[in-house]
């Protein structure tokens, strides 16, 4: 068990935010041999009239190839900002305010140059794919760059296929066009794999449903042809946003299913849920966040087994799992800070039934910078000053 500590990250907070697009990180670049993506003390804050709204605050964590790491915490806590803050997908009203995301293309990498560009495609014709050349932080790369790597190298899955999928397309025209833009293949062969990716995925009769607009497949169908679209140009990083949530369980479990072949072929998947359950059959590890900052990582046995942080407890207290039949309920008491006005202190201690004064109310616990919590830092951590005892 790592203890809490102080660190770099605690003289960042304290400086003020940067008017520039995130270009203040400081931290040098991970080796070769770094893990496939490396979140490094990621900052994003929304503008709300005057008052500055820290909606991620200090996110750190590692993910390597063929990996899954859940992303768990209550509404709001910052899953979906973090998960949309490593493609720079965000609402403009957003900024990435400090930090750097690490991504080791070449970690994960099955594609890597057998996909160079063939000259056929608008992004970048004739250039070798720089993807592989060693870590780059994607913070810090031009918009072309991030254009080639989003969809290209890093897949996505929304929880709605419908907000990734043009609804005015047939899926033969999107799934083309996607590898065509990436110079994946030339347009006689484009149809060939977009079919067998429909095949791979289990939609059936794929040469006839690729004829069809998203809006005509079911919900399930569109979640598989979504990921089909996304694991077209075989990325080595998928980013997953609750892409169970909007379909019944039988699909979900079909879902989860393809993804475990995905993540077995060496992709690494970073999946943000609400469900505790999909976290247990699908991931290998977990961070838990609360209010814009992880407070607790570890693989997923221990996190879900015996929780550390007293907000970890709290949330698989009130979460039910298949098997927990006759356990009573207990959601956690009060509700998640204003982010704009967080508590001194650590943010959780108001709804903390271990906190005591004066430590948990005035200084704030910190996770190490680095670490998946599985490994990268030598074990589980947890950014409390009362972690819970084994039990
Ligand atoms: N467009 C926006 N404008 C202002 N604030 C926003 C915007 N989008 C998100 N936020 C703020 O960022 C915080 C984090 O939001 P985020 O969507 O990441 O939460 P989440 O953990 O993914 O929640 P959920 O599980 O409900 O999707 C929220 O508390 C919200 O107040």
């Amino acid at each position: 068990m790592t203890t809490p500590t102080r660190d770099r990250a605690d003289d960042r907070r304290r400086r003020p935010v940067h008017d520039t697009d995130a270009t203040s990180g400081s931290g040098s670049a991970p080796g070769p041999d770094a893990p496939l993506l490396s979140v490094r003390d990621l900052h994003v804050h929304f503008r709300r009239g005057k008052e500055i709204l820290r909606a991620v605050d200090g996110v750190s964590f590692d993910l390597h190839a063929g990996r899954a790491l859940a992303v768990v915490g209550e509404s709001g806590s910052g899953k979906t900002v973090t998960a949309r803050s490593l493609l720079r997908l965000l609402p403009r009203n957003a900024r990435i305010a400090d930090g750097q995301v690490w991504f080791n293309h070449a970690a994960g990498s099955r594609d890597g140059d057998q996909h160079a560009n063939r000259g056929d495609r608008p992004g970048g014709r004739g250039r070798r794919d720089r993807g592989a050349a060693g870590p780059r932080d994607l913070l810090r790369l031009g918009e072309r760059e991030m254009r080639r790597v989003r969809g290209r190298n890093i897949g996505m899955v929304f929880q709605n296929a419908m907000e990734a999928m043009n609804p005015t397309l047939t899926l033969e025209r999107q799934l083309t066009e996607h590898l065509l833009w990436h110079g994946i293949c030339g347009k006689a062969e484009a149809r060939d794999r977009a079919v067998r990716a429909l095949g791979d995925v289990g939609i059936p009769e794929p040469e006839r449903r690729i004829r069809t607009y998203p809006f005509q497949l079911s919900g399930g169908m569109r979640q598989r042809a979504m990921i089909a679209m996304a694991m077209l140009t075989q990325p080595a990083l998928l980013i997953a946003d609750e892409p169970t949530t909007a379909v019944d369980v039988t699909v979900q479990r079909q879902i989860l299913d393809l993804l475990v072949e995905v993540k077995n072929r060496g992709t690494g998947i970073v999946m943000i849920t609400h469900d505790l359950g999909v976290a247990r059959y699908f991931c290998d590890d977990v961070v838990v966040m609360y209010a814009g900052r992880v407070v607790e990582r570890a693989s997923t046995p221990d996190l879900l087994d015996t929780p550390r942080h007293p907000y970890s407890v709290g949330l698989l207290g009130s979460c039910v799992e298949i098997g927990d039949r006759g356990r009573a309920l207990a959601p956690i008491q009060g509700a998640p800070p204003d982010l704009a006005r967080r508590p001194q202190g650590c943010a959780f201690h108001p709804r903390c039934g271990m906190a005591e004064a004066p430590r948990c109310l005035t200084d704030q616990p910190l996770l190490p910078l680095g670490g998946d919590g599985s490994g990268g830092t030598g074990g589980r951590e947890a950014a409390c000053w009362k972690v819970v005892p084994d039990a």
